[in-house]
């Protein structure tokens, strides 16, 4: 039976170390600046945001909400971003994920200065996950890995398997994987024989976005298995991409959603943002 792997106990420490790594930044005079722009009213959007607001201003980071009409034109977006890149106060900027239609979300995403894009999702800061380079990299992918090595598992040297291939995590966590040395494979929806695949992964990290399609039969006796996935099942319940009430059974280590990734989310989000303003307390 799998060791379930509590993103919300972990998430809950993180915070305490966070909490006191502010503390010292507040001697010298820093206070950590987030910038969250939100546009558009979706309902998840409005949670997530919502959770990052409560667990950044609770240890001690300055977090400014700019909530943007869904009808917003681009060039404002783009303007706001200009004031927030010459605000010295702000250390991160991120625009949250989905954004609507008349925004292109690349554009948004690449006028933010790489060195304030928290999310990591500027083209200048894909270029230096995958060059191997010190930068600026996604939460979630920063999340899952934390949660790993607290919970002790092994990256180096592992055979990892990332299913799904999307910007925001599929990419970016087969990207830290593979700085972190482990053998990375990418499965995506043309993958074929996928069972295969994934049978082979001591680490599987499933974003597919397809309720509880990884079953038992996917998965390699005693593997690690993250569950990125976040869908409502046929009877509204918030499910991931595994399904949790088999694969507890085969698996050595599992997430459970709610409560495994999503937490660790918003942990790599505000990692990251102190990162930027203990760099800022060395100019
Ligand atoms: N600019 C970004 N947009 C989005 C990102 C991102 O990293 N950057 N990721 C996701 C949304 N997200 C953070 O922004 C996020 C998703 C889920 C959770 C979370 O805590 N989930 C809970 C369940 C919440 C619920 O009940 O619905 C859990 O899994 O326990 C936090 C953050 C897309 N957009």
């Amino acid at each position: 039976m799998a060791v379930i792997m509590d993103g919300k106990v972990a998430a809950q420490q993180a915070d305490q170390e966070f909490a006191m790594r502010i503390q010292k930044l507040k001697q010298q005079n820093i206070i950590p600046g987030l910038a969250v722009i939100l546009i558009g009213d979706d309902a998840a959007s409005q949670v997530y945001v919502r959770n990052k607001a409560r667990r950044a201003r609770k240890i001690g980071i300055n977090y400014q909400l700019h909530r943007l009409d869904r009808g917003i034109t681009q060039e404002a977006v783009l303007q706001l971003i200009t004031q927030l890149n010459q605000d010295t106060q702000v250390d991160g900027i991120m625009v949250q994920m989905p954004v609507p239609k008349q925004i292109d979300a690349n554009a948004v995403m690449n006028a933010i200065l790489p060195q304030k894009d928290v999310d990591g999702f500027s083209f200048a800061n894909i270029g230096r996950l995958w060059g191997n380079a010190a930068g600026n990299f996604p939460a979630t992918p920063r999340g899952v890995l934390r949660l790993l090595r607290d919970y002790h598992i092994t990256i180096e040297g592992q055979q990892a398997v990332v299913v799904g291939r999307s910007d925001i995590v599929g990419k970016p966590m087969a990207g830290l994987l593979l700085k972190n040395n482990s053998t990375v494979t990418i499965a995506h929806s043309k993958t074929q024989n996928l069972a295969q695949v994934t049978q082979q992964a001591d680490l599987l990290i499933v974003a597919i976005g397809q309720a509880e399609f990884i079953t038992a039969d996917f998965v390699k006796p005693g593997a690690a298995v993250v569950d990125v996935g976040m869908n409502h099942n046929a009877a509204g319940k918030l499910v991931g991409d595994v399904d949790f009430k088999s694969v507890k059974q085969i698996a050595g280590y599992l997430t459970p959603v709610p409560g495994g990734v999503g937490p660790m989310t918003i942990t790599g989000l505000l990692e990251q943002v102190i990162v930027l303003a203990e760099q800022r307390a060395t100019l």
